[in-house]
């Protein structure tokens, strides 16, 4: 695990107030949640997305890093609250509002109110690939094989 110092701007007031500021909820948390910074509780209907604000925007700045924004499990599985971008990607460059796509791929509305952690935000490390273009790679054992050509069992 490495620890780095992100730059973080409060974009709702709400925060260090009403909210507590986004923090790690156990020692080896890998995600911060992120908060549904809305006016008024919404009400998602099944099969419906809104973009939601976090009322945050972050500014990673080290070109070795993004972040990525994740459902978390117990409202995707339990409330089919998931993302609808399927996962979130935050350049380092990126200064904006963070936004949360919100999808309720469920079979009944969910209500949402301000202030709910609804997804969560990881911090990663990146490699940026050079496309060196070739006419043969030396072969693998998996060679071409993919989906599901290694069996279930
Ligand atoms: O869930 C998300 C996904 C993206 N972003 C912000 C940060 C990211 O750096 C920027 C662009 O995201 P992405 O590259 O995935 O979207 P795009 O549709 O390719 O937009 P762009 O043309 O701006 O790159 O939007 C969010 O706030 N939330
Ligand atoms: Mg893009």
């Amino acid at each position: 695990m490495t620890h780095k110092v992100l730059e973080v701007k409060v974009l709702d007031p709400r925060f260090g107030d009403e909210w507590p500021m986004p923090a790690y909820a156990t020692e080896h948390s890998a995600g911060l949640d992120l908060r549904a910074a809305l006016e008024a509780p919404l009400v998602l209907e099944a099969g419906d997305t809104a973009l939601i604000p976090s009322g945050l925007a972050i500014h990673l700045a080290d070109p070795t890093l993004c972040a990525v924004i994740l459902p978390r499990s117990g409202l995707g599985h339990r409330h089919g609250i998931v993302l609808g971008n399927g996962t979130g990607l935050i350049d380092a460059d990126y200064q904006g509002p963070l936004m949360i796509s919100t999808w309720n791929r469920g079979r009944e509305a969910f209500t949402i109110s301000p202030g709910d952690r609804i997804a969560q935000l990881v911090v990663l490390p990146i490699v940026r690939a050079t496309l060196q273009v070739v006419d043969t790679f030396e072969e693998s054992a998996r060679g071409s094989g993919g989906f599901g050509h290694t069996g279930v069992r």
